[in-house]
């Protein structure tokens, strides 16, 4: 699937969104992709994640158990597991605290585990999960996105690989464009962050 196609996924589900948002890492940006707009619509999540399946197989080789971080990374993790016939389990955490694996789910020795994001902005996230696996036995030998919109910069400390990577503006809460300060904020993620 090109970069474009992944696009047209987005825009044609209506989760490319503009107006004034709260991300993750605490940085603002005009632009949005809803993900769970996508993860809404079963077809179009197989798509993508049949996609994401191929090109981890094709970089990192056979795959055990995909790992994503809660919630976002939920659907694509399982989709993506489901085509690479490996299972798929997620950290996930108490409000405030980090990201840790519950629910009897491990990462063997012997087995090969792979990170699935839905998307990647700073690499914040990823680098969490990436740490709460520490002392698991098995190898993590990369981690995938839908869609890398960090320019680059996303550094997660593994191999990333995305379908589409972008250069989306984020700025400080301190150091907002004009145009963007005067939008009412909003915060669509699940991690608890203040809210200014
Ligand atoms: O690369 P980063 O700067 O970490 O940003 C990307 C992260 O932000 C979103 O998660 P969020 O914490 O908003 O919660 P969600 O998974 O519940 O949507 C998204 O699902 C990624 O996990
Ligand atoms: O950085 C984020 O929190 C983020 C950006 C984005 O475009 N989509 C998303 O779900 N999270
Ligand atoms: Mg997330």
């Amino acid at each position: 699937m090109t970069p474009e196609a992944v696009l047209d996924e987005f825009r044609d589900a209506g989760a490319l969104l503009q107006g004034h948002f709260i991300l993750s890492s605490g940085l603002r940006s005009p632009i949005f992709l809803q993900k769970m707009t996508i993860f809404s619509d079963p077809a179009r999540t197989e798509r993508l994640c049949r996609a994401l399946a191929a090109a981890i197989t094709e970089r990192f080789g056979r795959i055990d158990i995909v790992v994503s971080p809660a919630i976002g990374g939920i659907i694509p993790g399982y989709e993506t597991a489901r085509h690479l016939g490996a299972r798929a389990i997620f950290v996930e955490r108490d409000p405030g605290k980090p990201f840790q694996l519950r629910r009897g789910f491990s990462i063997p020795a012997g087995t090969r585990a792979v990170i699935v994001e839905d998307i990647v902005s700073t690499g914040l996230s990823a680098r969490e999960c990436l740490a709460s696996l520490k002392d698991e036995a098995g190898e993590i030998v990369g981690a995938a996105c839908l869609i890398d919109r960090s320019g680059g910069r996303g550094e997660i400390g593994l191999p990333l690989l995305s379908l589409a990577a972008l250069d989306i503006p984020a700025y400080p809460a301190d150091a907002l464009p004009p145009e963007l300060a005067a939008l009412p904020a909003v915060k669509p993620g699940s991690r608890a962050i203040p809210v200014a």
